[in-house]
């Protein structure tokens, strides 16, 4: 299990009034003690689908497949807040699957370590992992660094990424935020993606505390 952040929980009725809120309710449970292991059958299947090439027989019985599960899960539609998917605190990347699978090592006001490890899904060209990836993946990390520094909830103004080298699939990776300064209610926060000793990628952000109510 990951190290997660000592993130706050709350019940639903005092909710925060806007997009974001404050505190939100976390969970282990929902969705049941085997919801990780079909997070990582889904991711599973993602990079085999990026990487197979079907036949025209197998593509229909997929399909086929697929309309079934989609079909099951209908009935069991729920909000952000409630969803096990970005709440599981205690999966990668809280159980989101939208986000590449991070494992927090370490979180606080100090920063926030985590390790990641791109695989096929996350190919951008020639081996290498998609940049929108790892902004994605600096975006989240950087966010819960400027939240767990200011204990507030913010929006991202702006995410610079620089690509210092390429960022490899299949490859465990150390991911490092921290918050570089704090201006009122703008939150500067830093990152940096290694492999090894290599630098892979640097990020240089700008989170906005979020008024009350704010969306
Ligand atoms: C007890 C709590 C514990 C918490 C623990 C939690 C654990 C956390 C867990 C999990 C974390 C998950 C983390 C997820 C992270 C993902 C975040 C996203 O991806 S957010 C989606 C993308 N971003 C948007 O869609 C924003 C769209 N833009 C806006 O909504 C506004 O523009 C906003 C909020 C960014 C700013 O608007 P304004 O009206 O609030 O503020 P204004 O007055 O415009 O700006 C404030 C200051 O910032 C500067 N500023 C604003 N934008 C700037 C920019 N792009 N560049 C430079 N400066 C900028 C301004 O010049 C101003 O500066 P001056 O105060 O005058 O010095």
């Amino acid at each position: 299990m990951s190290a997660q952040p000592d993130v706050e929980s709350s019940s639903a009725s005092d909710a925060h009034e806007g997009g974001f809120r404050p505190t939100f309710d976390v969970s282990t449970e929902r969705g049941g003690p085997n919801y990780g292991k079909f997070v990582g059958q889904v991711r599973e299947f993602m990079d085999r689908v990026r990487a197979a090439l079907p036949s025209a027989e197998l593509t229909d019985e997929l399909l086929a497949d697929l309309k079934s599960m989609n079909a099951k899960l209908v009935d069991f539609e729920t909000d952000e807040w409630t969803s096990p998917s970005g709440t599981r605190i205690d999966l990668p990347a809280r159980g989101n699957i939208t986000l590449p699978p991070y494992d927090i090592v370490d979180a606080g006001p100090d920063g926030v370590d985590a390790t990641i490890t791109f695989t096929r899904f996350n190919l951008g060209g020639n081996g290498a992992a998609h940049g929108g990836f790892v902004a994605l993946l600096f975006d989240d990390l950087g966010g819960m660094a400027a939240a767990l520094n200011i204990e507030g909830i913010c929006r991202t103004a702006y995410l610079k990424i620089d690509y210092r080298s390429l960022t490899p699939l299949n490859s465990e990776l150390a991911v490092r935020c921290w918050v570089d300064r704090v201006e009122g209610r703008k939150v500067y926060v830093r990152g940096t993606l290694h492999e090894g000793d290599r630098l892979c990628a640097e990020m240089d952000a700008l989170f906005i505390k979020l008024k009350p109510g704010q969306p």
